[in-house]
């Protein structure tokens, strides 16, 4: 039994923290707000987050960081922009020489950094780790079978990670591609606001199934581009998580692009509720860091042109289909 310190309360660091425990761990479970974590340990619930699914009776909630210290190995699952902030509150010492498991997915605003590249500024003798792949909180929260990729510097040390969370009902596959599995995460988002918008348009399953297809070559060109290994591609954080996220409601990011679709403003669907959509945030990133490296990567260029306002998709969609034809591969 390790001990395992999970820092980010909300849907997936609740669900990770039961899959912790499903594997059998000591977890220590940190949010930021008080009432949550009393709710945990005393309801075994979080109702705002994951209604009625009962949670492990041992999975220990608080706010702080105190436990962290005696920690074997720490997952960090709070949302991607507020990452930077909360290894700040950590500091560099609580961390060094600890296994720290990432798992937000999606890359930061002003500093287009990576959450990896966020982890080696502010604690840079942690060892990191990356955990993506197709996987709804509801879902691991409730005990029904996944399997994602971890990926590590060290293939023996994504290997281990892998077997610390493994169970009955959760299959981490190991990886030694960190850039690759961040990448596919953060941009699986944007691609599931495109798809979902798609939806939203009434433009009918079959655009739907060519965005992903066009998606997925895309993502394997930002992949290779920025030094990541296209065998991710096909792997569970690649087309594992796209397939999932750009054709289920369930996703945030596909529920909150149906509503950009149907011709609603980022500003509107935020104050509607629509819960947390890292794509709304990434992709402005992604443009940005394909732009920089100078890749052909028109659909992200295209949901981020749909999320500024400046055009409708009735208006995205020819630009699409009048580029000059290609070959295909
Ligand atoms: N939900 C899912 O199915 C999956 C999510 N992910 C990824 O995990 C990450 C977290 O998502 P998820 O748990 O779903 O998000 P939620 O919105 O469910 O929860 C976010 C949690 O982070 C807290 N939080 C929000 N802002 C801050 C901040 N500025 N500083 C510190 N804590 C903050 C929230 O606290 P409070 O409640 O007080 O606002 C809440 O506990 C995202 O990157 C997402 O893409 C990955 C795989 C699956
Ligand atoms: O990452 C996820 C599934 O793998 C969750 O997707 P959303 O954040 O779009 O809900």
């Amino acid at each position: 039994m390790a001990r395992v310190f999970v820092i980010g309360a909300g849907a997936w660091g609740t669900a990770l923290a039961q899959a912790a425990r499903f594997a059998g761990h000591d977890v220590t479970l940190s949010g930021r707000d008080a009432q949550a974590a009393r709710e945990i340990n005393e309801s075994h619930r979080l109702s705002a987050y994951l209604g009625d699914i009962a949670l492990d009776p041992d999975l220990r909630a608080q706010t702080g960081f105190d436990a962290i210290a005696a920690a074997d190995a720490v997952l960090m699952v709070v949302p991607a922009q507020a990452t930077r902030a909360t290894l700040e509150a950590i500091g560099p010492d609580a961390l060094s020489g600890k296994p720290v498991i990432l798992c937000a997915k999606g890359l930061e605003t002003g500093s287009n950094d990576r959450q990896s590249e966020i982890l080696a500024e502010l604690a840079p003798e942690a060892e990191p780790f990356v955990l993506s792949g197709p996987s709804f909180a509801h879902d691991v929260a409730a005990g029904k079978p996944t399997a994602v990729t971890l990926a590590g510097h060290s293939i023996e040390r994504a290997d281990e990670m892998a077997g610390l969370l493994a169970s009955d009902s959760f299959r981490p596959y190991a990886s030694e591609d960190i850039v690759g599995v961040e990448m596919c995460g953060a941009l699986k988002n944007v691609y599931a606001l495109g798809a979902g918008a798609i939806e939203g348009a009434g433009l009918g399953l079959s655009a739907r199934s060519a965005f992903l297809a066009r998606a997925y070559a895309e993502l394997g060109r930002v992949i290779v581009a920025l030094g990541g290994i296209d065998a991710t591609l096909s792997g569970l954080a690649g087309i594992g998580d796209l397939a999932l996220s750009c054709t289920s409601e369930q996703s945030r990011n596909y529920r909150f692009g149906i509503a950009l679709g149907r011709g609603q403003s980022v500003d509107a669907i935020r104050s509607g509720g629509m819960g947390l959509a890292e794509g709304v945030f990434t992709a402005p990133v992604a443009k940005a860091v394909a732009d920089r490296h100078a890749i052909d990567a028109p659909l992200i260029g295209a949901v981020d042109l749909l999320l500024s306002g400046e055009a409708r998709i009735e208006a995205i969609v020819p630009m699409l289909m009048r580029r000059p034809l290609k070959r295909e591969g």
